[in-house]
């Protein structure tokens, strides 16, 4: 579904690569933790997969396409089949629920009717019946979040990426978006997640990817985020 192919990517040309000549294949349906300190290269990760950034070397392949080969005005097409999620919820304020979670789909021309049965529908998969009408503000983080994970997954893409969705989330807040995230992989949607929560890893036995210094160390299934030595 992703897939790296000795994948450079340097910034600033005298400064060290962010990722360097990283190979990783992740198959469809599949939950990937993505650990390493802050600075090492799990954005720039993202950020390739959604062509926001060019590889420097190598190539990265979504679902089988070549990202570099994507023509710009194909890209919102590419990011539409790849949804994202982010440690700071990147609501509209001046919106309601119902509002944020619509716009994802009148950006893709649905109509009003198909807007109205889908939107309560995908607020009551992430737990947020009810709740339409509230603005951001009047919700607590884990529900902001909530809303940002319908909004993301209420075009059903075939990957969504998370980087650090628990960051801002108290423990067990957390873990009940970890629970959301693992039901909708186990619907088919691959996920890749940047995370520093040790204890979320530790609990959710995912394949686990670590990054140090733009370099892969470790691939396990059924990891834990530090290395058992
Ligand atoms: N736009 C940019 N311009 C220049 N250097 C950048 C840019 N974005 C990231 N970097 C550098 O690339 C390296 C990797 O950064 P990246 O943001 O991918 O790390 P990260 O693992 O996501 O860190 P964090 O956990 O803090 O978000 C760092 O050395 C960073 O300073």
């Amino acid at each position: 579904m992703i897939s790296f192919k000795k994948v450079t990517k340097t910034y600033d040309r005298n400064a060290r690569p962010a990722l360097k000549d990283i190979s990783l294949e992740v198959e469809r349906g599949e939950f990937v933790f993505l650990v390493g300190a802050s600075g090492s290269g799990k954005s720039t990760f993202i950020r390739l997969v959604l062509k926001e950034e060019r590889p420097t070397a190598g190539s990265v392949l979504v679902a089988g396409q070549d990202v570099d080969a994507i023509p710009n005005w194909k890209v919102p097409q590419l990011r539409r089949n790849v949804g994202t999620v982010f440690q700071d919820f990147r609501l509209l304020p001046n919106k309601t629920v119902f509002e944020n979670v619509a716009f994802a789909l009148q950006v893709i021309g649905k109509s009003r009717g198909a807007i109205k049965e889908t939107v309560p529908e995908v607020l009551k998969t992430v737990g947020l019946e009810g709740k339409g009408k509230r603005m951001p503000h009047e919700l607590s983080g884990g529900e902001q979040q909530r809303v940002a994970i319908a909004r993301a997954f209420v075009n059903k893409p075939g990957i969504l990426l998370a980087d650090e969705p628990t960051g801002n989330l108290d423990p067990t807040t957390s873990l009940g978006i970890m629970k959301l995230l693992d039901r909708i992989n186990r619907a088919g949607t691959t996920i890749v997640m940047a995370t520093h929560d040790d204890e979320i890893v530790d609990e959710m036995r995912k394949r686990v990817v670590e990054l140090v210094d733009g370099e892969i160390v470790r691939d396990e299934a059924s990891g834990v985020y530090g290395s058992v030595r």
